[in-house]
């Protein structure tokens, strides 16, 4: 008898079949909560890969790089380490082996992020190294991002393109911050949100973009846990395919 795809998983036998999940979608979304909450549940690995863009900007921004400057940022973009910790529930970043969890949150590190990352030397860094982290994870990976259903990963079993209303967006980015700093001016977190927004769908390489096969899902009206359990449905139906 053939065996059922939950018994494919060469790696640990009787677990769901390895598979790789790509989460695209503008900021605030949803896609890095949603991302470690379903790859925590179905045992798979996790990669933020905007926290690795965010890690080589905060790298150039300590280490003297104008980040204006495409040409000083492409000349350094192969400068430093970065490591990412794929367990979803501890997800982690280095730069040159120094914690750069915290300091990628900072506005400074927000503000000129897309800059850096529209650079094509750092692109291509980023993305063969994201490349070879999903590679190496035998049990499967959820992967999250602008261009991993476009470019990193064209070929993962599933694709998902996350969206909500810009006001829906700020809401929760705000909430973020009056947690954080006690206070939010929530239409300058929407102004800095759709700003970031379209520098990263305008740039020229691997724009942010939904795949042409990517499952569009508008979490605006929906609860965290409702978006969990929707993109948890459609893995395990796509694993049965
Ligand atoms: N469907 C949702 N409803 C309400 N809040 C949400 C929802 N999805 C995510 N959040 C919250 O919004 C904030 C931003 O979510 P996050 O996962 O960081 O988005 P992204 O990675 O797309 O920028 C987090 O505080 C998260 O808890
Ligand atoms: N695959 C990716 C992921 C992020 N980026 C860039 C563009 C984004 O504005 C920044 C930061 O991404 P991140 O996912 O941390 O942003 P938010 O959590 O949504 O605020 O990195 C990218 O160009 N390609």
């Amino acid at each position: 008898m053939a065996a059922s795809p939950q018994e494919t998983n060469p790696v640990r036998p009787g677990a769901r079949a390895p598979v790789v999940v790509a989460i695209d979608g503008p900021s605030g979304t949803g896609k890095s909560s949603t991302s470690k909450a379903v790859a925590a549940k179905l045992g798979l690995r996790y990669l933020d890969t905007g926290a690795q863009y965010r890690a080589i900007t905060w790298w150039m921004l300590t280490h003297g790089v104008d980040v204006n400057d495409a040409a000083a940022v492409a000349e350094a973009a192969g400068r430093p380490a970065i490591v990412s910790t794929t367990d979803p529930a501890a997800p982690g970043i280095t730069a040159d082996g120094e914690d750069a969890s915290g300091p990628i949150r900072t506005q400074e590190v927000t503000a000129a992020v897309s800059a850096v990352s529209a650079v094509p030397a750092v692109r291509s860094r980023i993305t063969e190294l994201q490349r070879s982290i999903a590679a190496s994870a035998p049990e499967g990976m959820v992967v999250e991002g602008r261009d991993i259903g476009t470019t990193v990963l064209p070929n993962a079993d599933l694709k998902i393109f996350l969206t909500a209303s810009p006001e829906a967006r700020a809401e929760r980015r705000g909430g973020e911050l009056k947690a954080k700093n006690g206070q939010a001016d929530l239409a300058a977190t929407q102004e800095a949100l759709l700003k970031r927004d379209r520098a990263d769908s305008s740039r020229a390489v691997s724009p942010l973009l939904k795949a042409d096969d990517a499952v569009e899902v508008d979490t605006t009206e929906l609860t965290l846990e409702q978006v969990i359990e929707c993109v948890v449905t459609l893995i395990v139906e796509k694993q049965r395919a």
